[in-house]
């Protein structure tokens, strides 16, 4: 068996049909002389294997012959180097009728229990990205077997779903039942090994050893885990009853029942229906089908689209393989260690030393955390070098700089590195705000500078803003873009007004809390509407977070450039708060005080005392400027393609994803309805809420 196995591993299949092969649609289905079926899923018209109607329904005919047949053993595998499969193909269920999707899900079903009935031991061979409906093909088997680079997960919750071919109650009952919920609940991917210590997997394997590997699970040699006491537990209401509780209590702490009601709903199902899997199967069709209706999930598939679209602009390579930074502050520091991360080689320079060692430290914790495997990180940190003398700007294919945002201190370093820099090389400045056409004033080749502005921190935020000036070339906007999608981050191409986009626009919406601070509403209570709204985080916390000085600059020359009906003015309690120091969660002081651990500490919403001040009108005060100001933007030409611009506000702002972005919610509240609100707040509160004569055209 070993031998015939090896002489049809997955190299010879991938190469073509081996003998006796059947060659089909979505499957390359080949027997060897053991009869043992080997399928291997590479679909003809995609880069990586979905799985879809079409699919679902040629493995309904494989399965009707194996009933028949009856073949020793079936291995299924993907013939896609990326892996086994991404998941479900979400445009299939685009449009289509509540009626329609329960029947899709109900022949799905319908095959992987055929799948899982076959008296034939069935075995899935799983590498790379196994998610989602592909993960759920994978759990129809009787045995998974996954090589080393494996990385499995049920994203859909992303989607504002939960699993609907078969996942709600496979995974738990094969896997942990909790972990396999947590992993339902939070739609993390886990890498192989962490799938086979929670039983989700049967072994680990090298790509090398895979033949052995079905060879042991098809004589019986792989056995399951026996569960343990808290998995079996879970069989029984009250055992389910205590986890659910908690499961929903650390849900709660990430997303709103109102807003995101998908994880809920999985919680409920499978506290009730958990020991029952022919229920549970019915109760997660029904559930599907009615999530899949919700603004929330139609505004999830939404935003994963814009993700795709931003993606999309990347348009060839950035010739980039050497990135040098100066500055190894905040920002430079976390710049240089996320691209030695994704790879880049990068050189780190600053005119101190303090800052690099302790960039270099941060950046190893950091590194810890996102890429997770400790051979990678070491690898990253050796790409990480520290360069006080600077001797890797002449080597760099693009230098970004990230020094103190003071227009003379840029000019000066621009003055010493542009005649070091080598042919074709990039020189990139991450401003917040200073305009592109005035720092580009005393270049030589104002055609190779461009903005990429990244947000902090940026291992968290995806968005960088590229930021051009009448004077760049287009092919160095194409190849900054292309370099912000090589390290994994979302480009949003803008143009040089006052905030660019995302800071013309957050910046209302901070200041607006301060004005209600000042009107005597409990911080706490701003914050909290804020985050029903949506935000990830309330205006004042944020306030802290960018830090009062920044935020109180930015501010400040805002107001100068955009006119002083566009922004309250900064209080004076605020220049007082930065002068002593009191700069937010940086310095563990600011509109909060901060525990050891950089959190803030806040009054519980229901110790609020009931008769503290609130303000019906307080959502829209903060987030219609907001709107107004990506409205100005648009209508202006900073920023005009409105997908683009709904992207960029969830990416870099954390904009409530579940409203689909600035542009999709006003237009879905309706432009008149805003334009009237705006101007009866205007009325009461001031000019600064007159809306911006671009929200007429916008309906256009
Ligand atoms: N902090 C943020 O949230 C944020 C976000 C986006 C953009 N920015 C922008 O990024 C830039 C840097 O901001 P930051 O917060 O990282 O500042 P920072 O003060 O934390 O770091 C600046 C670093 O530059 C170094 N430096 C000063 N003069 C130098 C010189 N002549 N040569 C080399 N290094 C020198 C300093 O020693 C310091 O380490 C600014 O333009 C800022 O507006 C900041």
């Amino acid at each position: 068996m070993g031998r015939m196995l090896n002489a049809l591993s997955q190299r010879d299949l991938e190469l073509g049909p081996a003998r006796d092969v059947e060659p089909t649609g979505h499957f390359r289905v080949a027997k060897d002389d053991n009869g043992v079926v080997w399928m291997v899923l590479d679909r003809t018209d995609k880069r990586v294997n979905t799985i879809d109607r079409p699919v679902l329904e040629e493995l309904a005919g494989h399965i009707e012959r194996f009933e028949k047949e009856r073949p020793a053993a079936i291995v299924i595998r993907s013939g896609k180097a990326a892996g086994f499969a991404a998941g479900a193909d979400i445009n299939q269920f685009v449009g289509a009728s509540t009626a329609e999707i329960k029947a899709a899900l109900d022949q799905g079903h319908q095959v992987l229990d055929r799948l899982a009935a076959l008296p034939c031991r069935t075995i899935a061979v799983v590498h790379g990205h196994c998610l989602g409906a592909g993960l759920e093909l994978a759990l129809a088997c009787d045995r998974r077997i996954a090589v080393s680079d494996a990385s499995l997960g049920f994203p859909e919750v992303m989607l504002g779903l939960h699993p609907g071919l078969g996942g709600t109650f496979r995974a738990p009952s094969i896997a942990d039942p909790v972990e396999a919920m947590t992993m339902m609940l939070t739609g993390r991917a886990m890498p192989a090994k962490r799938a086979r210590s929670i039983g989700l997997v049967d072994a680990v394997v090298e790509e090398r050893h895979v033949a052995a590997a079905v060879e042991a699970a098809f004589y019986g040699d792989l056995r399951k885990k026996s569960p343990s006491l808290q998995a079996r537990a879970m069989g029984y209401k009250p055992g389910r009853q205590f986890a659910a509780r908690q499961m929903r209590k650390k849900t709660a702490e990430k997303a709103r029942q109102e807003n995101y009601p998908a994880p809920f709903k999985l919680i409920d199902l499978w506290e009730e229906h958990g020991g029952n899997p022919r229920a549970m199967q019915r109760a997660e069709i029904d559930s599907f089908a009615e999530l899949i209706e919700t603004e929330t999930s139609k505004n999830l598939v939404r935003v994963f689209f814009l993700r795709e679209k931003m993606k999309g602009l990347k348009d060839g390579s950035s010739g980039v393989k050497h990135l040098h930074v100066v500055g190894a502050g905040a920002m430079g520091g976390e710049i240089a260690a996320w691209a030695a991360g994704q790879g880049f080689k990068v050189t780190l320079g600053d005119i101190k030393l303090e800052p690099i060692g302790g960039a270099v430290k941060k950046a190893a914790k950091m590194l810890e955390k996102v890429l997770k495997d400790p051979l990678k990180v070491r690898d990253a940190l050796d790409r990480l070098i520290p360069d006080p003398d600077g001797l890797g700007i002449s080597h760099a294919d693009l230098v970004i700089e990230a020094v103190p945002e003071k227009i003379e201190l840029k000019h000066k370093i621009y003055a010493a590195i542009e005649p070091q820099l080598k042919e074709g090389a990039l020189l990139a400045t991450n401003t917040s705000a200073l305009p592109l056409a005035d720092l580009a004033a005393g270049l030589k080749d104002p055609s190779r500078f461009v903005g990429l502005h990244f947000f902090n921190p940026v291992s968290r935020m995806q968005l960088v803003e590229i930021v051009s000036h009448d004077r760049i070339s287009s092919e160095t906007a194409r190849r900054a873009t292309a370099f912000a999608a090589e390290i994994s981050r979302l480009p949003a191409p803008v143009g040089s007004a006052p905030g660019f986009l995302v800071n013309r626009a957050l910046t209302p919406y901070m200041a607006e809390a301060l004005v209600l601070l000042d009107e005597g509403i409990p911080k706490e209570r701003i914050d909290l509407r804020a985050e029903e709204f949506g935000m990830p985080m309330g205006p004042i916390e944020l306030t802290d977070q960018v830090g009062l000085d920044i935020a109180l600059d930015v501010a400040t020359s805002l107001r100068e450039r955009l006119g002083e009906n566009t922004l309250p003015p900064a209080p004076d309690w605020l220049t007082k708060m930065v002068e002593e120091k009191r700069l937010g969660r940086k310095t563990g002081r600011g509109l909060y005080d901060y525990d050891d651990e950089g959190k803030p500490k806040k009054i519980a919403p229901e110790a609020l005392p009931d008769n503290s001040k609130d303000d019906p009108d307080m959502i829209d005060r903060l987030i219609l400027p907001m709107l107004n100001a990506v409205v100005a933007c648009i209508d202006e030409g900073v920023i005009t393609d409105e997908e683009i611009v709904d992207g960029a506000m969830i990416f870099g702002t954390g904009f409530a994803p579940y409203r689909g972005g600035p542009v999709h919610y006003a237009r879905q509240r309706g432009i008149d309805g805003i334009v009237q609100r705006m101007k009866d707040l205007a009325a009461k509160h001031g000019p600064r809420f007159e809306p911006h004569p671009g929200w007429e055209r916008l309906k256009g």
